[in-house]
């Protein structure tokens, strides 16, 4: 199984006078582990609801698996959107759930289930109702992991979590999917934490898509240039400069966009380059602070 990719066309949601998301066209390809990355109120749940069939987008398209997942019983049913309310039955032993998941789930593997449970220290003999938040998150990411759909969305089902079991679920779900290839989108904004996860990442920002393209693509469009403030200035001058920083007459300039020639540039003006991770790309892109970014990676950026 590489699971179900999806196709996203000029997809616009509102509620209301609110527009959620704005013309967004983007895919997910099967079979890979992408992030879902943006600010609160950037659109991410909305596209997860979408996606999972729980709404209607307001025009565009949305194609799971080549087809529109709205009351489509095989794309439902190949689709596993978990989120912060759950959708398990709260007031029956999780061992019921369990029983109920794996009736209605065929790709549901209950030993990965209870193993789950046990490595997140969570009595399978309690009702949901009866856990506290982070347990609940955990017995979410469990059912997440464990029913194997051939679309896993996870919606920053992470957040209750204490960090051991935050790492714990990291691995079980990087372990999982490597013996178990399908498509999962993980929404998040503990990129720094998810990003060893990823290899492809959709950027939102106030309803459109910043970036989207794979981890290490994008990785590579950042550069930090550090050396003499006006060696670094000359260096950086018609560049978009995300961040500026000066110490004494040292500087160092974030940057957005590489040119070929720039090892050989920085060397001859005794400059040091440096890698951007993901979360400092994240951050300078989303940050309006001043309206310094903001602006989506330009093809030649994003190349
Ligand atoms: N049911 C709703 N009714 C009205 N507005 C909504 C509704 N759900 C979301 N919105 C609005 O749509 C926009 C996108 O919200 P959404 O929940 O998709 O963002 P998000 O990226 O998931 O945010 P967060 O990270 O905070 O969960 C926000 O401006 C939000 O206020």
């Amino acid at each position: 199984m590489t699971g179900f990719g999806v196709q996203v066309r000029d997809l616009t949601v509102r509620y209301g006078p609110t527009t959620a998301l704005d013309q967004v066209s983007f895919e997910i390809r099967p079979g890979v582990i992408t992030g879902l990355l943006g600010r609160n109120g950037s659109g991410k749940t909305t596209f997860l609801s979408v996606a999972a069939a729980f709404r209607r987008g307001t025009s565009g398209a949305v194609l799971v698996d080549g087809e529109d997942p709205w009351e489509n019983a095989r794309v439902m049913g190949g689709t596993c959107l978990v989120r912060e309310s759950g959708d398990v039955v709260a007031d029956e032993p999780i061992t019921e759930n369990l029983r109920f998941l794996a009736e209605r789930r065929p790709t549901f593997d209950r030993a990965t289930a209870e193993s789950l449970l046990d490595r997140l220290e969570i009595d399978p003999s309690k009702r949901p109702d009866k856990l506290s938040r982070g347990q609940r998150s955990a017995f979410g990411v469990v059912v997440g992991v464990a029913t194997r759909a051939p679309l896993t969305l996870l919606d920053e089902v992470h957040l209750g979590m204490d960090a051991p079991a935050r790492y714990a679920f990291y691995d079980a779900l990087l372990a999982d999917w490597m013996a178990h290839p399908r498509t999962i989108v993980v929404s998040s904004h503990l990129i720094d934490e998810v990003e060893r996860l990823l290899e492809d990442v959709v950027i939102l920002d106030h309803g459109r898509v910043l970036a989207a393209d794979d981890a290490a693509t994008l990785r590579e469009q950042g550069l930090t240039v550090t050396g003499p403030a006006d060696e670094v200035d000359a260096f950086v001058t018609s560049r978009r400069v995300v961040a500026r920083q000066t110490l004494g007459r040292t500087a160092q300039a974030t940057v957005i966009g590489t040119a070929p020639d720039d090892e050989a540039r920085a060397r001859a003006a005794g400059l040091e380059l440096g890698a951007v991770g993901l979360q400092d790309l994240f951050v300078h892109l989303t940050d309006h602070a001043g309206d310094r970014a903001a602006a989506p990676l330009t093809p030649q950026e994003s190349r």
